[in-house]
């Protein structure tokens, strides 16, 4: 956890790397503290098992209990959120995470990969948990497709256009200057 600005939180779950990297880069421009969300019982290995449990989680409404805990969440304004698409959905721990703590007045920031179908209705449930923030646009992009064997995307000449849409993103939304 870095200090260069106290007030940011970068958090994001990651299973495969792409929305890691990401978030490493958003950290790169903004600093403050990065935190990886681990759950208490982490998910099987195998795609297929993940992909039944995941549907049966956003079946049932069951939020998986995380591991991580971020202390003194009152000292951060800024907290950018990061998750892959799961389902096309929000993914169950980022439901948990959201739920635990209290973003009342805090902006958020979302941001996201994905096997090229989208957030799909990912942005729209994070910003309903957050009723009483201030949720700005967000940032996707495509990464790994694990279903056909590419799990980490998001390297090489890919990550190098990725981290100069990220920047184009941060400015647009006023988080950086230049
Ligand atoms: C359980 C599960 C469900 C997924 N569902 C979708 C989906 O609905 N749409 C999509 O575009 N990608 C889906 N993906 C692919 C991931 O969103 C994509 O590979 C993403 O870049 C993974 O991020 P990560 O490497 O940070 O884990 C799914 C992946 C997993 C593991």
């Amino acid at each position: 956890q870095k200090t260069a600005n106290k007030e940011v939180l970068v958090v994001y779950l990651s299973r495969t790397g792409n929305t890691k990297v990401v978030a490493e880069m958003i950290h790169r421009q903004v600093g403050g503290a990065i935190v990886a969300l681990e759950l208490r019982q982490p998910y099987p290995e195998n795609y297929r098992a993940i992909v039944e449990q995941v549907a049966e989680e956003n079946r049932s409404g069951y939020l998986p209990p995380l591991k991580t805990t971020i202390d003194s969440m009152e000292r951060y304004a800024v907290v950018f959120v990061g998750f892959p698409t799961w389902g096309m959905q929000l993914p169950p721990p980022i439901k948990s995470f959201l739920k635990q703590y209290d973003f009342a007045g805090k902006t958020i920031v979302p941001f996201n990969t994905n096997a090229g179908y989208g957030i799909g209705s990912s942005f729209q449930t994070l910003k309903e948990l957050c009723p009483n923030s201030t949720v700005l646009e967000g940032f996707t992009m495509k990464g790994g497709v694990e279903r056909d064997g590419i799990r980490l995307a998001i390297k090489g000449e890919v990550a190098q256009q990725a981290e100069r849409k990220i920047k184009e993103w941060l400015r647009k939304i006023k988080v950086i200057k230049n």
